[in-house]
């Protein structure tokens, strides 16, 4: 039996549309064994088939090795919640690869996994930080990722769940296709700050850097609860942002007392479940039994 674990990931931080991740410690179990058939158990049952995104992206990682499609017993157990910008279609890309990988004992390399799994996910944000942990930040070339790790300083994370979801390619839809020269040069002093920051661990420099205009902007109108959590997280200086399309939101710190404070007002205020998590420090990994 191939078990494969997998992170959660919030994509986006704010300033890194499309080309940043991070990996939350919040797993998800893909586990697949040997069967006469296609079974898939522990999902929706209008996912239980074989257009399942993990079944497609085992089947895209066959071809990639010129293999036949095997039929195997998939089961999932995973709590992140479907199109709330947790990154739950990437746990299924990737663990339909890495147990691709597997079953033929093909050895891809990280990288080759990343670019099979960027060919799907349709952008590298959430499967880079899925695939190597930590925090991600991405570009593409001729078609191609390009990525580094970023270490992170020992921040923790708030996921902050409304109960209605978003679907990512729906909000892709409300994104403008020009951004003004001065919003350009705004937002890449910002990504750049909130780099630097992540990683030495400047919380006043981290919360100050969250200001986007790729996306934040359009999409904030979907979440009817972003406009006062964000307000609350400025007046404590908190980072900030709309994980990957929403509609969770993030905040991270490296002072747990104050995400309990703002865990606190928006269980009690606005009635949103939340979840607290440290950032993961390795990706998604295989065992066997
Ligand atoms: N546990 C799961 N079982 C089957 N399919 C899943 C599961 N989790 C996610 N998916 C797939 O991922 C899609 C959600 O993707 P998306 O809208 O991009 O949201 P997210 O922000 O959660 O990645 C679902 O419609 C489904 O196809
Ligand atoms: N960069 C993408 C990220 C989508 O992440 P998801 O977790 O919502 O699937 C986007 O913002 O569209």
């Amino acid at each position: 039996m191939i078990r494969v674990h997998v992170p959660a990931t919030s994509a986006n931080c704010c300033i890194g549309f499309d080309s940043l991740g991070m990996a939350l410690d919040w797993w998800a179990t893909f586990q697949f064994e040997p069967s006469d058939e296609l079974i898939i158990t522990g999902c929706p049952k209008e996912y239980a088939n074989e257009d399942n995104l993990v079944v497609q992206s085992f089947l895209k990682t066959c071809q990639h090795l010129k293999k036949e499609m095997p039929t195997f017993h998939l089961h999932i157990d995973s709590d992140i919640p479907f199109s709330r910008g947790l990154g739950s279609s990437s746990t299924c890309v990737v663990a339909g690869i890495l147990a691709c990988d597997a079953w033929f004992q093909a050895h891809l390399n990280k990288m080759e996994i990343l670019e099979i799994a960027t060919d799907i996910e349709g952008h590298p944000d959430n499967v880079a930080p899925c695939i190597f942990g930590k925090a991600v930040c991405s570009f593409m070339e001729e078609g191609k990722p390009r990525m580094m790790i970023i270490p992170c300083a020992d921040y923790k994370c708030l996921a902050m769940i409304p109960d209605y979801p978003i679907v990512t390619n729906e909000a892709r839809k409300v994104l403008p296709s020009t951004l003004e020269y001065k919003d350009a040069v705004s937002q890449v002093g910002h990504a750049l700050c909130f780099l630097q920051a992540l990683q030495v661990g400047n919380e006043m420099i981290l919360a100050k850097s969250c200001v986007d205009h790729l996306h934040e902007p359009y999409r904030k109108k979907l979440i009817p609860d972003y406009d006062s959590i964000h307000e609350q997280c400025q007046e404590m200086d908190l980072a900030m942002w709309i994980s990957g399309s929403g509609s969770t939101m993030l905040a991270i710190s490296l002072d747990p007392t104050k995400l309990n404070q703002l865990q606190k007002d928006v269980e009690t205020k606005l009635s949103i479940q939340c979840r607290q998590m440290p950032i993961a420090s390795k990706g998604a990994w295989v065992d066997y039994e």
